[in-house]
């Protein structure tokens, strides 16, 4: 589904993405972890077209990103920190973006109702809290329906209920087949909500398996622990390797 070729991302002097190699499939959901700074946030914004490569390329449903723009009515992304029109309110940004995508077959508002925004229609963005921008972060990223979802931080700055609600709603749609890049330091909702592990660390990938098999090879049952031992394992072998 995405296939992701000899990557590497430059800004300035900093190297910050690193010959990575990385394909996603369908029907899987991928936790992406690594430290502050590793890279994540500038991968996820080279699948979405945000961040061009320096070199390498990125390939959706067989076909590379720089020459269809198109694939991106696929995936719904909720980023990190999102950036609206300040001075519209709710109600007219759900509007506007429902007006850009006129096409769209099917429409699923299960997280404006889940998170009561119906109510708060009429407050402007820059009036919001913190936690009420991510949640109309996540309406929008759910709103298209896409085949592929790609939630960056997305329970972070969230309440304990609301947390809930979308966790419930991520692994609904997990169920349904979609393919999820679910990006976050917050070990035990990845272990709840995905499948495969993608552990970048300095702008490369040094681990990539299902979570099952982490946790069979490290022997450890909780993913935060299964992390922790294979950093371990992998400086040891570096360090005999050095
Ligand atoms: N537009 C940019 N211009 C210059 N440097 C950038 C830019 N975007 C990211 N960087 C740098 O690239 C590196 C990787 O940043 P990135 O946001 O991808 O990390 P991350 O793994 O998502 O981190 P975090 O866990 O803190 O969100 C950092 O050193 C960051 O300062």
């Amino acid at each position: 589904m995405i296939s992701i070729q000899k990557v590497n991302k430059n800004f300035g002097k900093l190297h910050v993405l690193k010959q990575v190699d990385l394909d996603l499939s369908m029907g899987r959901s991928y936790a992406l972890v690594g430290p502050n700074g590793s890279g994540k946030t500038t991968l996820i914004k080279s699948i979405l077209g945000l961040v061009v490569p320096s070199s390498g390329e990125i390939v959706f449903e067989g076909k590379s990103i720089a020459k269809d723009w198109m694939y991106r009515e696929k995936i719904g992304y909720m980023p990190q920190i999102g950036r609206y029109p300040e001075n519209m309110t709710i109600g007219q940004l759900i509007d506007m973006m429902k007006n850009i995508r006129k096409n769209a077959e099917v429409l699923d508002d299960s997280i404006i109702e889940g998170f009561k925004l119906y109510k708060m229609f009429d407050k402007r963005m820059h009036a919001l809290s913190g936690g009420t921008r991510q949640k109309v972060s996540a309406a929008l990223a759910f709103l298209f329906n896409p085949p592929v979802l790609i939630l960056d931080e997305p329970t972070a700055g969230l309440d304990p209920i609301s947390v809930e609600i979308l966790k419930e709603k991520i692994l609904e749609e997990k169920h349904r087949g979609k393919l999820l890049i679910i990006s976050s330091h917050i070990l035990s909702d990845l272990d709840e909500l995905t499948s495969d592990m993608v552990y970048i660390y300095e702008g490369q990938v040094h681990y990539n398996n299902t979570i099952q098999t982490l946790k069979e090879e490290t022997q450890e049952k909780k993913l935060g622990k299964a992390i922790a031992t294979m950093i371990g394992q992998k400086q040891l072998i570096d360090s005999v390797n050095r």
